[in-house]
């Protein structure tokens, strides 16, 4: 498997346009299912994730087009249903979270669905309750094979009713909407997750015919109706990767202008790099941040020491946790870093500490940050990247640490972070693929 080679401690300058979002793009690729007509999707991003959910549609006999490097269209008029039932649908599913989003199309669509034990990040429990107990409700029942954690679900036909989420599950959201959309009458969702990749996918819907109201909301009303047609959509700019890119540009003292980033979708994301003392200057839709030799972190209102934790939309994402970690360790002053909704995500502390960053591991969840105030650089080290988040983050600590640092399990960020080493080497990063 690839290693990234990083020999750390170079100031990077200029511009970054952040690739489309991975987890929209999940969403969205799913969603063509809906319909016979041609859907046209813009701003796909080329890496890992989606390019096995598009591989997977295509083994599904998605007729798939690439227009562009970035656009294709997807015609879902022939689909092979069985094809679910196969081992390999089993296990290239696996190896991706987004997967699980392809049952709520096909069970509304062709009244019946697979869902394999989904992959993506081992950052803690993953369960599908959310998913499974809402297609129940909407009419489909499910049977469960222990042995491959496999879910067969069935319908004679999607009824729509009222649905208290158990909780705003991202993808279990997206899942019982797209199955709404095509049952019969009226679905309310409360409690529904309400971030931008949701509220892109209901108005890609809408565009389709769908009648989703409440949208931004975690209160959903979705009227089913019979058929939907073609349209075409363009995903956002990735949150995850503009947030990484601001860490980044912190953590290594540079000077960097991430390009249209969306800002009025980005939520309170650039307010929690600004608790850290990170400088920006929003200039039209570019986050421009200029180099600092030093960022302090910032306290409460009443002097009490940071603490930042995750939230369901438009609280923080989970997944920049990590970067913030990271940036920590090198600010002025501390934090702590409570990662609420998994329980695995906060392991790779350990590479950190042997890099020489000051973090204690107080539980699986909570890590207390004391910055180095630059007092001395990090150290370049050999390490193994976890998972997708803690891999960039543990890039990000290798291009500020003095010397070289290897990372190897790189597969794990490139599945979700485009062509990383190129972009970055226009940036001026040593870095490089071995
Ligand atoms: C492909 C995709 O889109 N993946 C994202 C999606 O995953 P995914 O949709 O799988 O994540 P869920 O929203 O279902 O939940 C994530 C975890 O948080 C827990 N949980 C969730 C909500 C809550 O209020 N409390 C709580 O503890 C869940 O039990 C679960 O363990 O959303 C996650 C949460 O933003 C992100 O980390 C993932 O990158
Ligand atoms: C956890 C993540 O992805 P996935 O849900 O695909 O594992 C992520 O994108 O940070």
């Amino acid at each position: 498997m690839a290693s990234f080679e990083v020999i750390g401690g170079k100031k990077l300058q200029g511009e970054i346009i952040p690739q489309g979002a991975k987890n929209e793009a999940l969403q969205i690729l799913s969603a063509v299912l809906l319909t016979s007509e041609k859907v046209t999707i813009a701003n796909i991003p080329d890496i890992i994730d989606v390019n096995l959910l598009i591989e997977l549609l295509q083994d599904m006999n998605v007729k798939v087009e690439r227009t562009e490097r970035h656009t294709a269209t997807f015609q879902a008029d022939d689909v092979n249903v069985d094809y679910l039932q196969s081992d390999a649908f089993k296990k290239k599913s696996g190896r991706l979270r987004g997967s699980v989003m392809l049952a709520g199309p096909m069970l509304a669509r062709f009244k019946t669905a697979f869902i394999p034990k989904p992959g993506g990040d081992k950052i803690g429990r993953r369960r599908l309750d959310t998913h499974i107990l809402s297609f129940e409700k909407l009419g489909a029942h499910f049977d469960y094979e222990s042995g491959d954690g496999f879910f067969h679900l069935q319908t004679s036909g999607l009824k729509g009713t009222y649905m208290l989420l158990d909780e705003p599950s991202v993808t279990g959201t997206a899942n019982v909407v797209m199955a709404a959309a095509l049952a019969e009458g009226t679905t309310t969702i409360y409690n529904a997750a309400c971030e931008p990749y949701l509220q892109q996918l209901c108005k890609m819907l809408n565009r389709m015919g769908a009648r989703i109201s409440g949208v931004g909301s975690n209160l959903l009303t979705i009227e089913g109706v019979e058929k939907l047609g073609g349209t075409e959509h363009r995903m956002l700019p990735d949150m995850i990767e503009i947030g990484s890119f601001i860490g980044m540009a912190a953590m290594t003292q540079s000077d960097i202008t991430i390009k249209n980033v969306s800002l009025e979708n980005l939520g309170i994301i650039p307010e929690k790099f600004q608790q850290l003392g990170i400088k920006m200057n929003f200039v039209g839709d570019d986050i421009h941040v200029p180099a600092q030799d030093l960022y302090e972190i910032q306290s409460f209102l009443d002097g009490g020491s940071l603490t930042i934790y995750d939230n369901p939309w438009p609280g923080f994402t989970p997944d920049l946790l990590s970067i913030v970690l990271v940036v920590a360790t090198q600010a002025k002053g501390s934090v702590l870093i409570h990662q609420k909704m998994f329980e695995s995500r906060l392991f790779f502390v350990d590479k950190l500490i042997e890099m020489g960053a000051n973090i204690i591991l107080c539980d699986p969840h909570r890590a207390a940050v004391v910055g180095l105030g630059r007092k001395y650089p990090l150290r370049g080290i050999s390490m193994t990247s976890p998972d997708i988040r803690a891999g960039v983050s543990l890039l990000i600590a290798a291009l500020s640490a003095e010397g070289k640092s290897t990372i190897q399990n790189i597969d794990q960020i490139d599945r979700g972070y485009q062509y990383i080493d190129q972009r970055l080497q226009a940036l001026g990063a040593d870095i490089k693929r071995v």
